[in-house]
């Protein structure tokens, strides 16, 4: 059945890594590296069974390539899922032990953290591997990537504002904006500093006063955010959000949020959006000012020239929408097509000889 799927989807590589000793149990997945080495991070959960596990590494592998080739990165798509709660089930040893696996890979995929683990996990990993990005400042590296995804969250709203109103300033617009933690607080606060208006939910009561402490923002109830009236609704918490549900209660005009994976399913809800002329900005693009940031480690980490790179997601936007119009497809169509066509073009590039092939790793 293994193989069936990495055919269908064409993936590269799946690697199964076991350490008794350790408890390691994890899947590295490779899905595409025509662009460079495959870069994706390393996720911690407890999964329930071990096809939910690799299910999940390939789908989030899959999303790598399609994120990185449309945030211009010169990486493929990759990702690695522990198996274990991160709560309790992480050790030295464990993500030690990863290190090795992901070393014996020479370079074909790089790791970062991901939702379960931490700055000071890649830290650890780092001991046994130079194929890690996102370690602590004391590296000379990027830290957390949080507030660089959440500058990229706010430039591709800007964009999706200038589609929706004709206009790219959110002063006075009011956002909607579902789950204020590390990448939502920092994008709140670029909305209030240009005059928008805040309608905040979040399943924590502290996390709600700080934005309305912060920022004037209003709250609301967990279930009240999909059917408040405002400009643009930023989900910005969890994924599956855009559904047969939640998408006859909206009254925006346009989606933009940090979330992964927000839609239900991908072309059924990307058409129910459309069909109600909602703008949907999609979430592989707003969400990647975190990858560009840690990516640019592998050329000496550079915090203006990564900087500058996440403000260009508001340029990516602007491709997405013009495809979108040229093929009249959806918006999240035509995102999967931005990164197909230029993974496409540089397939072609790469067919001509060239002797020593340029390293993409130089930092170290
Ligand atoms: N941190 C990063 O750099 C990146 C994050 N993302 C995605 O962005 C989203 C947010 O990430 P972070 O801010 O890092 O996570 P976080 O865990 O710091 O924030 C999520 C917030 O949503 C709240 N929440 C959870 N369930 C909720 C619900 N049902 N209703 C309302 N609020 C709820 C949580 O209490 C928390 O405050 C996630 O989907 C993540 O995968 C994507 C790319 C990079
Ligand atoms: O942002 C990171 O730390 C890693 C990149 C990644 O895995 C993602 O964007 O989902």
């Amino acid at each position: 059945m293994i193989f069936e799927t990495l055919e269908r989807y064409d993936y590269e590589q799946v690697v199964f890594c076991q350490d008794k000793a350790s408890g390691l149990k994890a899947i590295i997945a490779i899905h595409d590296s025509t662009l460079g080495p495959a870069l994706g991070g390393c996720r911690m959960w407890p999964y329930n069974s071990e096809e939910e596990a690799i299910e999940d590494a390939l789908r989030l592998a899959r999303g790598m390539t399609y994120k990185n080739a449309a945030a211009g990165l010169n990486l493929g798509g990759a990702k690695t899922v522990v198996i274990g709660d991160p709560k309790k089930d992480k050790s030295e040893a464990m993500f030690r032990a990863l290190g090795r696996y992901i070393q014996s890979l020479n370079g074909r995929y790089i790791t970062a953290e991901d939702v379960g683990t931490s700055v000071t996990d890649m830290d650890t990993i780092y001991a046994e591997t130079d194929y890690v990005v996102g370690l602590s400042e004391s590296y000379g590296s990027s830290g957390n990537p949080s507030p660089m995804t959440a500058l990229g969250v706010y430039r591709a709203m800007k964009r999706t504002a200038k589609e929706a109103f004709g206009d790219d300033s959110l002063a006075g617009k009011t956002i909607s904006v579902q789950g204020v933690g590390n990448v939502s607080y920092t994008l709140c606060k670029y909305l209030h500093e240009e005059g928008a208006k805040l309608i905040v939910t979040d399943i924590f009561q502290e996390s709600i006063d700080r934005a309305v402490n912060d920022f004037g923002a209003t709250a609301v109830k967990p279930e009240e955010i999909y059917s408040v009236e405002a400009d643009i609704f930023a989900p910005c918490a969890l994924g599956a959000v855009l559904n047969d549900d939640t998408i006859p209660q909206l009254k925006v005009k346009a989606v933009c949020g940090s979330s992964n994976n927000q839609l239900k399913d991908m072309e059924i809800h990307a058409a129910m959006l459309k069909e109600r002329n909602i703008i949907y900005a999609p979430d592989f693009v707003v969400n990647s000012g975190g990858v560009i940031n840690v990516a640019d480690e592998l050329s000496g980490y550079n915090q203006d020239r990564a900087t500058k790179k996440v403000n260009e997601i508001y340029d990516q936007m602007d491709k997405v929408f013009e495809i979108a119009k040229r093929d009249n497809i959806s918006t999240a169509l035509a995102a999967e097509r931005l990164a197909e066509e230029r993974i496409d073009q540089m397939m072609r590039v790469r067919s001509t000889f060239s002797l020593n092939e340029h390293s993409l790793i130089s930092r170290r």
